[in-house]
C-alpha cells in the first residue's frame, strides 16, 4: 500500500488501524457509511458487486451504508474474508470540543468479525452449529478446543496427531486456528496464546476457578488449545465478552470414530456438493426448532458407543412414537418457541437487544409450560425425567421480563419504546410529558393555520431543523411579515420553513422528555440483560433440554412416516438387518414414482466379510451405504429404515469409494484411494464396520485386482472387521474358497428380450456375469459402439477361457484353495445380436441399421 508523506491525519489514522487489522478487511466508519480503501476496496467491491470509486487523491474506495452493513458483512464472511470494524468512538461534537474545530474523530477497531465468532442471526445458519476450533500441540500430544459462541458451547478434545483431521471433521468448524502449521490440517496459523501455562491461567480467570480439577484435569495440549482459543476470542471480540459455558471434555471413545473421507462418502450432514438437501441429515430432519436441528446434526456427526446412553435416547423416541397425538401437541408447542440459545449468546456478547430479552421471556415461559405438561404424563422414560428439572426454575426472570417488556419489542434498542407501560412510573411520566408536548405541537399547528389563514400549513420534523413550520411558497409572504412572530429558516423549491418561539419551547419539552425516556429505557435494558446473563448457564441448559426433546420427537415423526423400527443393540460384533432401505435413495425414487427394493444383511462372527458383485447400476453402492447409515442412525439414537435390525455396537465406521476425485488436495485419485485404504487397515478393529466400494479400480486391471485381493485378505485375517466389499473384479470371488468368514453376494439382474432388468435385490452367490455392455446400451451408447464392444468382449472372454484369465496365476498363491470356475459356453456375437432384435419393435430404418450391424458382425474377427 503506497503511502504519501503528505497523508492527511485521517489517512494516517486509517493506516494505523489497517496495520492493526492485518489481513482482515477494514470497515472504516465515516458517518452513515463504512468505507473501504486501497486493496480492501478492490476486494470488497468485487466480492459485493458494488461500485469502486476513487477519492480526490486517487485512492480506490467503496462504501456500504450502516443500515445494510450486516448483509454485506455476511457476504464477505461467506466468501472467506475477515472484517475489522473501526467505529467512531466519539461524536464529531466531542472531538471538536476536546481538540478544536478541525479535530479528527477518534476511531478504534471494536470487533474483528470472523466466520467462527459470529452471533448475529443474519450472519448465522440457524440450523447448524458455528464452531471455532483451535488446534493445540505439545510434543506428540494434540488437542482441539472448540467453541460456538452463538450458543456458549465449549469442548476440549485430546487426540493424537493423526486423529486431528477426523475430530475436526466431526465438528465441521467454520474457522480453524493454530500456532504452527500441521500437515493435512487446513487452518489459519501463526496465532498467539497457544501455550499450556497461559491457557491454564486464562481458563481459571475466565471461569473464576482456583484449579482445573473440576474440569477433569485437562492435559497440556488441551490447555494450549484453550489458551489459543481464548486469546483469539479476546482479540476478535475486543471489549465484548463471548458466551462460553464451562468446557466439556469430550472422550473420543464415547463416539463412533468416523473420519473425514467416510463422512464425505456417506453424505451424513452435507452432500458431496456441500448441500444439506440430499444428505442424511437433510432427509431425516423433522425438527421444529433451530436448536433441535443443530443438535440432530451433532448427534449424527457423533453417534454414541455407550449402549445405555443410546438406549436412553431410543426409549425417548419410542415414547414419542407411542402416542402421535401427544407428539403433535408437543411439537406445535415447541414450534412457537424462539431460539433461546442464540438469543442468550447475543445478550452475553453485548450484542443483544430487546427482542432477545423477549425471546428469553417467551422461550423460558414456554419451557416451563412444557415441563408441566410432560410431568403430568405417566411412564416417562428416564432421559425425559432427567430433562424435566432443566426446563423450569426461571420464574423470577420471566416474571421480571414479563412486566418490563412490551409483547413484541423491536430488534434494535436505539429508538426505545420497548419497556412496557406501568413498569417504571418515572418512565411513564417522561413519556406522558413527551406526548403532551406532541399534542401541544398539534394544537399549535391548528392555531397557526387559523392565525395565518393558510390551511396547508404544517408542523414537521427532520434531523437538521428539528420541529419547524412549513407552508407552500405562495403563502410564505404572510409568515415573512416582520410582525408575524415567525422566523425564516429555509426556502425550498415549493415550500418555505419557519420557526416560532412557542414551537421552539414545545419542541424542547418533547425532546428533553423523549431523551430522558430513552436513556431510562437503555438503563433498564442493561439491567435486564445483566440479570439474564447472570443466569446464562441454567438458561443454556433449558435450551439444550428443549433441543433434546425436539430431536426425539422429530425422530419419532420420521420413524412414523417411513415405517422405521427401533434397532436392538448388541455387544457382539453382529449386524443383522431385514428389509433395510437407504432413506435418501428411497426418497429420490419415490419422487419419480419408483419403489425401493428393501434388502437384508447379516454379518456376524462366522460370516463377517461380504463380497458383493453385480452389474453397474445394480445397487451395490446403495446397499453398502444403507448398511452403514443404519448402524450410524442406530447409534445416534434413532429408529432405522428397516423391518428389523440388530446392531452390534460399532467403534469405528469406514467408508471408501475407489478412486474418488480429490484434485483439490493435489493428489491423484488413485493415490487418495490408497492412502485412505491404508488408514483403514491401520485403524479398523474387530468392532469396526467397513464399507469398501470398488477399491482398486483406479489403476490397471492387474494392479487393481492384486490390491483388492490383498486388501480383502487383510480385512479378513487381520482387521477382522465387519466388512462389505463391492467389486467388479469377479476373480475375487475365488477368495470364498480360502477365507472362511467371507461369503459371496450379488445384486441381481436379468436380461429380458435383450434388455437388462436391474432387480436391485441382494442375493447369495456371485454374479453370473457383469452386464457392463448391457448397462452401456441402457445408457444410450450408440448401437454400433455397443455391438463393437460385444465383439471385443467375446474375443477377450475366449482368450480368458483359453488361458485361465487374469487370475489364472493366482492358483499358485500359497494357501490358495482354488474354486473351480465354471467354463462359460463360447460366445457367439452374431447369435447374441440376433437375439437382441425384436422385429415387431423396429422401424424400417432401425431394421436397416440392424442388418448393417449383423453384416458387420459376420465379418472376419479382429486382426
Ligand atoms: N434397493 C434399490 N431399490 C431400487 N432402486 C435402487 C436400489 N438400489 C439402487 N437403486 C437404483 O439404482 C441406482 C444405482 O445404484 P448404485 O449406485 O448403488 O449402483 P452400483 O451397483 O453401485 O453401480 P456402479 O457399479 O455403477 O457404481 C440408484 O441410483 C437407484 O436409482
Amino acid at each position: 500500500m503506497a503511502r504519501a508523506d503528505a497523508d492527511t491525519p485521517m489517512m494516517q489514522q486509517y493506516h494505523r488501524l489497517k496495520a492493526e487489522a492485518g489481513d482482515a478487511l477494514l470497515f472504516y466508519r465515516m458517518g452513515d457509511f463504512f468505507e473501504l480503501f486501497f486493496e480492501d476496496a478492490k476486494v470488497a467491491a468485487a466480492c459485493l458487486d458494488i461500485a469502486l470509486t476513487k477519492r480526490g487523491d486517487g485512492v480506490p474506495m467503496c462504501g456500504v451504508p450502516i443500515h445494510a452493513a450486516e448483509s454485506y458483512l455476511a457476504r464477505l464472511i461467506r466468501a472467506g474474508h475477515r472484517v475489522a470494524i473501526a467505529e467512531q468512538i466519539e461524536s464529531p461534537a466531542e472531538a471538536r470540543k476536546a481538540r478544536g474545530s478541525k479535530a479528527l474523530v477518534e476511531r478504534a477497531i471494536v470487533r474483528l468479525v470472523t466466520p467462527g465468532t459470529l452471533t448475529e442471526d443474519t450472519l448465522l445458519d440457524s440450523g447448524s452449529a458455528n464452531w471455532l476450533a483451535a488446534v493445540g500441540r505439545v510434543g506428540e500430544e494434540c488437542a482441539i478446543a472448540a467453541c460456538d459462541i452463538s450458543t456458549g458451547r465449549f469442548e476440549l478434545v485430546a487426540c493424537s496427531g493423526h486423529e486431528l483431521a477426523a475430530e475436526l471433521a466431526r465438528l465441521g468448524p467454520a474457522e480453524v486456528i493454530g500456532a504452527d502449521p500441521l500437515p493435512g490440517i487446513e487452518a489459519r496459523w501463526n496465532h498467539d496464546g497457544f501455550d499450556s501455562i497461559a491457557g491454564e491461567r486464562a481458563l481459571k480467570r475466565r471461569f473464576g476457578l482456583a484449579d482445573l480439577d473440576g474440569l477433569g484435569g485437562p492435559g497440556r495440549a488441551e490447555l494450549a488449545a484453550a489458551g489459543g482459543l481464548l486469546a483469539y476470542l479476546d482479540a476478535t471480540q475486543r471489549e465484548a465478552t463471548a458466551f462460553l459455558g464451562l468446557p466439556r471434555r469430550v472422550q473420543r471413545s464415547a463416539h463412533m470414530a468416523i473420519d473425514a473421507a467416510t463422512r464425505a462418502s456417506l453424505e451424513i450432514c452435507r452432500t458431496a456438493e456441500g448441500a444439506l438437501a440430499g444428505s442424511l441429515l437433510g432427509e431425516i430432519d423433522r425438527c421444529v426448532t433451530a436448536a433441535g436441528r443443530r443438535l440432530l446434526g451433532s448427534d449424527l456427526a457423533a453417534p454414541l458407543t455407550d449402549r445405555a446412553a443410546i438406549e436412553d435416547r431410543l426409549d425417548l423416541v419410542a415414547w414419542f412414537t407411542e402416542e402421535p397425538i401427544r407428539r403433535d401437541r408437543l411439537r406445535s408447542a415447541l414450534r412457537s418457541l424462539p431460539d433461546l440459545g442464540r438469543a442468550l449468546g447475543r445478550l452475553v456478547a453485548g450484542r443483544g437487544g430487546p427482542r432477545d430479552l423477549a425471546a428469553l421471556r417467551d422461550g423460558l415461559t414456554g419451557a416451563s409450560d412444557l415441563a408441566a405438561t410432560l410431568a403430568a404424563q405417566a411412564l416417562r422414560p428416564r432421559l425425559l425425567d432427567g430433562l424435566l428439572p432443566l426446563l423450569g426454575g426461571h420464574q423470577a426472570l420471566t416474571a421480571e421480563l414479563g412486566r418490563a417488556l412490551i409483547a413484541s419489542p423491536p430488534l434494535d434498542a436505539a429508538k426505545g419504546g420497548f419497556i412496557a407501560e406501568a413498569y417504571d412510573p418515572e418512565l411513564d411520566a417522561l413519556r406522558s410529558a413527551s406526548s403532551d408536548g406532541r399534542r401541544a405541537i398539534a394544537e399549535l399547528e391548528s392555531r397557526y393555520r387559523d392565525a395565518t389563514g393558510v390551511s396547508a400549513l404544517k408542523i414537521r420534523h427532520n434531523a437538521v431543523l428539528g420541529y419547524h413550520v412549513e407552508v407552500p411558497a405562495r403563502y410564505a409572504d404572510r409568515l415573512l411579515a416582520p410582525d408575524s412572530g415567525f422566523t425564516h429558516r429555509q426556502t425550498m423549491a415549493g415550500a418555505v420553513r419557519f420557526n416560532s418561539p412557542a414551537l421552539h419551547e414545545e419542541a424542547s419539552r418533547v425532546l428533553e422528555a423523549g431523551g430522558h425516556a430513552l436513556t431510562l429505557e437503555q438503563t433498564h435494558l442493561a439491567r435486564l440483560t445483566a440479570s439474564a446473563v447472570a443466569e446464562a448457564a441454567p438458561i443454556s441448559a433449558t435450551a439444550d433440554a428443549l433441543a433434546r426433546i425436539d430431536v426425539a420427537a422429530a425422530l419419532a415423526e420420521r420413524a412414523g412416516e417411513g415405517g422405521w423400527v427401533r434397532p436392538a443393540l448388541d455387544d457382539t460384533p453382529c449386524l443383522e438387518i431385514e428389509g433395510g432401505r437407504h432413506p435418501v435413495v428411497e426418497r429420490a425414487l419415490a419422487r419419480g414414482g419408483e419403489r425401493f427394493v428393501a434388502n437384508d444383511c447379516c454379518l456376524g462372527a462366522s460370516d463377517r466379510l461380504w463380497l458383493i458383485t453385480g452389474p453397474n447400476m445394480g445397487g451395490k453402492s446403495t446397499f453398502l451405504r444403507q448398511v452403514a447409515l443404519i448402524a450410524l442412525l442406530a447409534q445416534a439414537g434413532s429408529f432405522v429404515p428397516a423391518a428389523r435390525a440388530r446392531v452390534g455396537l460399532v467403534d469405528r465406521l469406514f467408508s471408501r469409494v475407489g478412486a474418488s476425485d480429490n484434485l483439490a488436495r493435489g493428489r491423484s485419485t488413485f493415490m487418495v484411494e490408497m492412502v485412505e485404504t491404508a488408514a483403514i487397515l491401520a485403524q479398523a478393529t474387530s468392532r469396526s464396520l467397513v464399507i469398501l466400494d470398488e477399491i482398486g479400480r483406479g489403476t490397471s486391471t492387474y494392479d487393481g485386482l492384486a490390491i483388492a485381493w490383498a486388501v480383502v485378505e487383510a480385512m479378513h485375517d487381520e482387521a477382522r472387521s465387519r466388512t462389505l466389499f463391492a467389486t467388479h473384479y469377479h476373480e475375487l470371488t475365488r477368495l470364498a474358497g480360502r477365507l472362511p468368514c467371507l461369503s459371496l453376494h450379488n445384486v441381481r439382474a436379468r436380461e429380458w428380450k435383450g434388455d437388462l432388468v436391474l432387480l436391485h435385490e441382494v442375493a447369495e452367490g456371485a454374479a453370473d456375469r457383469s452386464y457392463g455392455i448391457a448397462v452401456a446400451r441402457l445408457a444410450g451408447l450408440p448401437p454400433a459402439v455397443v455391438s463393437r464392444a460385444k465383439s471385443v468382449l467375446a474375443k477377450l472372454e475366449a482368450g480368458r477361457d483359453a488361458t485361465g484369465g487374469i487370475a489364472a496365476g493366482l492358483d499358485d498363491l500359497p494357501l490358495f484353495a482354488a474354486t473351480a470356475t465354471t467354463p462359460e459356453a463360447p460366445a457367439d456375437p452374431l447369435a447374441d445380436a440376433l437375439g437382441d432384435i425384436d422385429p415387431d419393435a423396429l422401424t424400417p430404418r432401425e431394421a436397416l441399421e440392424a442388418l448393417y450391424r449383423l453384416k458387420a458382425l459376420s465379418q472376419p474377427p479382429l486382426p
